[in-house]
């Protein structure tokens, strides 16, 4: 593939510097793992059932007609229960805080972060804009009003 890589401006805040960009660690890797920018010296806790918005120390300026979706990372959900409370989260292109990361933990156990550590991905996909139009018919469909298992189990 020849295709250049979408640039997207990235600042780093002072709490985030000396930490790597995200970037794909991999060829062809989909998402950029963020790390946490925790206080050094000072780890999260999470305790069974809590969540937090963990700091990537990082604002960025994801181009109109993008979007950034902060994923779980498949390693930190098995191991530990560590997922990502309202994944994929959604980073609006026209969002100039700080990117977070909400941080749920669903394990038994509780799990220590610490500054730097990989905590979730983000993934950079396209957006289709689009409006909804009020209309008094709407077009009919083989599946109708189906849903929520009408296809069977
Ligand atoms: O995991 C996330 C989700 C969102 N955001 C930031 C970027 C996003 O553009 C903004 C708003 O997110 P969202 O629309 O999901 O939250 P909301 O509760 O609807 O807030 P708002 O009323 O600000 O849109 O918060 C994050 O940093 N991390
Ligand atoms: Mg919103």
């Amino acid at each position: 593939m020849t295709d250049q890589p979408l640039a997207i401006p990235v600042q780093q805040l002072p709490h985030g510097a000396g930490l790597p960009l995200p970037r794909a660690q991999t060829a062809g890797s989909a998402g950029m793992d963020l790390v946490a920018a925790l206080p050094e010296g000072e780890p999260l806790v999470l305790a069974p059932r809590a969540r937090a918005a963990v700091p990537t120390g990082l604002v960025m300026a994801i181009p109109m007609g993008f979007e950034g979706q902060v994923r779980p990372r498949s390693g930190l959900a098995l191991k530990h229960g560590l997922t990502v409370a309202n994944a994929p989260g959604t980073i609006d292109a026209d969002y100039r805080g700080e990117v977070k990361v909400i941080l749920i933990n669903l394990g038994e156990e509780a799990v220590t972060l610490a500054r730097g550590e990989r905590i979730a991905q983000l993934v950079i996909a396209p957006v289709t804009s689009a409006r909804l139009d009020l209309v008094d018919l709407i077009g009919e469909t083989g599946r109708g009003a189906g849903g929520f298992g009408s296809t069977g189990r």
